[in-house]
Order: C-alpha cells, then structure tokens, then sequence
C-alpha cells in the first residue's frame, strides 16, 4: 500500500486503535523506503523525513504513532547508502511490527491474572490490549462476562461486541451514558490507552475518565491495558498530549446543523485520566501501578528523550 493510502486510512479511521496505528506506520515507511530509487543519502533521507512528517500529521493524540516513527527513523541514522538504510529500515519495521503483537500476547497474558472466575468486566472503546485481557482469560476458562459500551459518535463498540460474541463470551451492549447504571454490577474495568504520560495519567478514547470516576466512586478496579509504545517519552520534558477534536459531521447531521446556527459541536476524540483513578497499568514489562511510567519512560523509551536533545542541540553529555 502507498504511503498516502495508509495516511489516508488512518485519518479517516479506517485503520484505528493505537497499535494498529503503529504497525500501519511501520509498515508505511518500510515499504515507501523500499520503493525509493535515491542514490545519494542526502535525497533518501529528505524523502524519508517528508514520509514521516506526513504519517505524523494523521492523528495527533495515539503517541504510538510517534514512537513507531521514531523507532524506524532512528534505525537508519548510521547507514552510508540508502540500500544500507532501507535493510535498517526493514528490520526495524518489521522488528518493531513482530514485537508490538508479542507485547499485546504478554499483556493479554498478564492482565488474565487480574481477572477471576466469574468476574463482570466493562469496557470502553475497542482496545487490543484491553480485548487480549479479556479473551485470554476466556480462553484460560474462567467464567467471565462483559458489559460494553457504545461509545458515540463513532461506534467503536461494534467492533467489540463482535469479537467478544463470535469468542461466545456473553456480553451486554449498553449505551455510553448508562456506565453509571451498571458499573456497580461490574467487578473490573479494563480499557486501552493512546497515549500514558509521566504523571501516569492516561489518555484513551473520550467517556474513560467519566467510567474511570463511576469506578472509583464504585470502588471497582480499573486497570488499562497498554503496551510500552505507548508511553509518552517527551511528557518528561514537559510536552502536552494533543487531544484530537474532530469533524462536527460526526457527532450531528450537517443538514441538522444547518438550521442550528447558534449550536456549536465539540467532538474531542480522547480525554484524560488521572492516575488516581487508575489501579494499574498492564504492559508486557508487568503490570506496574500509574506512578510507575516515569521508569517505563526512562528505560524503555530514553531515546525519544535523547533525540529531542538532539533536536534542539542540547548536548546531553554536558548536562550535570
Ligand atoms: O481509544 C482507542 C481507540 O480510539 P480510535 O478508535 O479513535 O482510534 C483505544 O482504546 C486505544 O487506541 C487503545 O487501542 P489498542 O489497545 O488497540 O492499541
């Protein structure tokens, strides 16, 4: 697939989900650098760089995004000639692909453990990781059963009840604001993340924070499933999560809107949780509590720091 059909996909939500974000981008710039015909480094790698940019600009918030970028970016930084820095580019991409699904097998893994024989789960949104959890622990044979949400304006969760159905795990579908109603019926919640920050806070698909209060006020537990790409190396360096606001069209028909002149539509496709509402993060390094993704970020994800020194010329080296 062309660079731009897979930003395009991605734009328009046809590939969604953070890690498949990842894995399409990945893939993307391994293909794109394969088809490139540069014979000097210099062109190869201004062609790369403007492939990078245009992925980038797809969705703002998943930094899963930005890290597979990176990663892949990152593996040519030493090579001489682009046939040298299309087999970095290769292996990385494919490394960084084969690892990500490894990463969600661990955390599904992982995460069953938290999960007992009979336990009600509610879930928000269509999260691999979050599903991995659910469907190992299915697997295992514990008796489980799932609540899950709607979640407006885009319907994510279609795509989870059919995979829970088609698993035969028996599952209610009820719509975003009914969490409330139900979440004293629910033992667990498990969601997925887009992005985790330094602070542990958690950035996933708009309506988490709203379950993650009625989970606290509830006492029931709510662990986020959420591989190591997915947190966010510069947050340590003070940088923001974009929270992407889409398209009115989504949420309100524009024949509707029309008539509608003084309603304005706020569609923000992600909020955020704080740490103190989330009991546990599962990654395929271990399930660590939130104030734990400072060292996630540290040793896992160092080099997103490095480069940012680098980009601003700050010689780490230099820094006491
Ligand atoms: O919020 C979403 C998807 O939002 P959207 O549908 O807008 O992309 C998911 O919970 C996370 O991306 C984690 O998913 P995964 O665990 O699959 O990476």
């Amino acid at each position: 697939m062309l660079l731009n059909d897979t930003a395009d996909q991605i734009r328009s939500m046809e590939i969604r989900g953070a890690g498949r974000i990842a894995r399409a981008a990945a893939g993307a710039l391994r293909d794109y650098a394969a088809g490139r015909e540069d014979q000097e480094m210099s062109a190869f790698r201004r062609a790369m760089r403007e492939a990078a940019a245009v992925l980038l600009e797809t969705r703002p918030t998943a930094v899963s995004l930005p890290n597979a970028v990176q990663y892949v970016m990152r593996s040519f930084a030493e090579a001489s000639t682009p046939e040298e820095a299309k087999a970095a580019i290769r292996s990385a991409a494919d490394s960084f692909i084969l690892s990500s699904h490894h990463a969600v097998e661990w955390i599904g893994e992982i995460g069953a453990r938290h999960i007992s024989d009979g336990d009600r789960i509610l879930t928000h949104c269509n999260s691999e990781a979050a599903l991995a959890c659910i469907l190992t622990a299915h697997r295992q044979g514990k008796e489980i059963e799932v609540v899950a949400t709607e979640v407006r304006p885009r319907n994510q969760g279609l795509l989870t009840i059919r995979t829970l159905n088609d698993a035969g795990i028996r599952t209610e579908y009820i719509v975003d604001s009914a969490v409330r109603t139900f979440i004293n019926d629910a033992d667990l919640v498990i969601t997925g993340s887009d992005a985790i920050t330094v602070n542990g806070a958690v950035v996933n698909k708009i309506g988490t924070s709203q379950i993650a209060l009625a989970a606290h006020e509830a006492r029931t537990n709510m662990i986020v499933a959420a591989e190591t790409y997915k947190f966010a190396p510069r947050t340590i360096l003070g940088e923001r999560i974009a929270i992407e606001e889409r398209g009115a069209e989504e949420v309100l028909d524009p024949a509707i809107a029309a008539g509608l002149p003084n309603v304005t539509v706020r569609n923000p496709a992600f909020d955020v949780t704080p740490a103190s509402y989330v009991d546990l993060i599962v990654t395929e390094m271990g399930a660590i509590p939130p104030v734990m993704a400072c060292i996630i970020i540290r040793d896992h994800l160092g080099w997103g720091i490095e480069e940012f020194h680098k980009a601003f010329e700050i010689d780490s080296s230099t820094q006491e």
